[in-house]
């Protein structure tokens, strides 16, 4: 089946065609992440459309959306190669009425750690998935776990909202040394990449220990003697349904999430760990 490319909603759903749809929403600049997502897409449904849309509500004036990469050509062949069926590529203007009014707002847990970093943030990131998945009406949705707050929040929107979508996840794609794969990580010069190594060695640090405590001082310690050019934004140990800052009573599985700037480049990353009280 060739691969169908819709500009706009009327497009997609002609396009969308029968069976079960799953859909991979992304910002494009398509790396092996997006097609672990994809593969488990195909996976899990009949058809598969991947969004590929860079969404300026969750972008605040002062972060990247300008110089976020633009590589569409490519990640068409990328979709055609991982055997999609449907591009939607909606031009902002498409997705986004002049006189809008009315958007999702992510409550409380979209203030807090990365929220608290990038204010707006997740109202925009939910706005844009409740859209998509309005006007492609899927049965499944996939996400990586690397967002592993958007994820969360993905989840409290399905069900505050009663939206009949099942939300798939899947595992961190990362390079051989441990860096997660980021569309971003084009942006790091050589010296910045050795850098940004720190993040997966602080989290790996953290997740070989067994308590709240000691998980957070052994991914510090990392992360404190990274060098300059490593700016920490946060390190949490936290609820993975909640982004609640986990104490040293809590059992259960938790997520060691790091947020840093390395040079011009701000990243994120994150690793499950299970907490058993001794
Ligand atoms: N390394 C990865 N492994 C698995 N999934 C990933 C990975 N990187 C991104 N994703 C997932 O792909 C989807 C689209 O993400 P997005 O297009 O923002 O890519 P990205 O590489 O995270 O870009 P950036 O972090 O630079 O914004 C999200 O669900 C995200 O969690
Ligand atoms: C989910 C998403 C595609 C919404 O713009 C974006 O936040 C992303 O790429 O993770
Ligand atoms: N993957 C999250 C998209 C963003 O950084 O805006």
């Amino acid at each position: 089946m060739e691969l169908i490319v819709a500009r706009n909603r009327e497009d997609l759903v002609k396009a969308r065609g029968g069976g079960e749809v799953a859909l991979v929403p992304t910002m494009g600049a398509l790396h092996e992440g997006h097609k672990a997502l994809i593969r488990q897409a195909r996976a899990r449904a009949d058809h598969v459309v991947v969004s590929i849309f860079v969404n300026p509500l969750q972008f605040s004036p002062n972060e990247d959306f300008s110089r976020y990469p633009r590589t569409f050509e490519a990640d068409l062949d990328a979709c055609r190669t991982e055997g999609v069926d449907v591009v939607f590529h909606p031009a902002v203007e498409d997705m986004y009425a002049p006189d809008r009014q009315v958007s999702v707002s992510a409550g409380q847990m979209g203030t807090i750690v990365e929220g608290a970093a990038r204010p707006g943030h997740f109202d925009g990131v939910l706005t844009v998935v409740l859209k998509l998945f309005n006007v492609v009406q899927p049965d499944r949705a996939v996400f990586g776990q690397k967002d592993a707050q958007q994820l969360a929040l993905i989840r409290r929107m399905v069900a505050d909202l009663d939206l009949p979508i099942e939300i798939l996840d899947v595992p961190t794609v990362r390079e051989p040394d441990g860096l997660a794969l980021s569309s971003r990580n084009r942006f790091l010069s050589d010296d910045d990449r050795r850098v940004a190594l720190a993040l997966s060695r602080a989290l790996r640090a953290g997740a070989a220990e067994l308590t709240p405590s000691r998980i957070r001082v052994a991914a510090r310690e990392v992360l404190d003697t990274a060098g300059p050019g490593l700016d920490v934004d946060y390190l949490v140990l936290a609820d993975p349904a909640t982004f609640a800052e986990v104490d040293d009573t809590y059992e259960g599985m938790a997520v060691l999430a790091v947020a840093a700037k390395v040079g011009t480049t701000r990243l994120i990353d994150n690793v499950s760990v299970t907490l058993t009280r001794a």
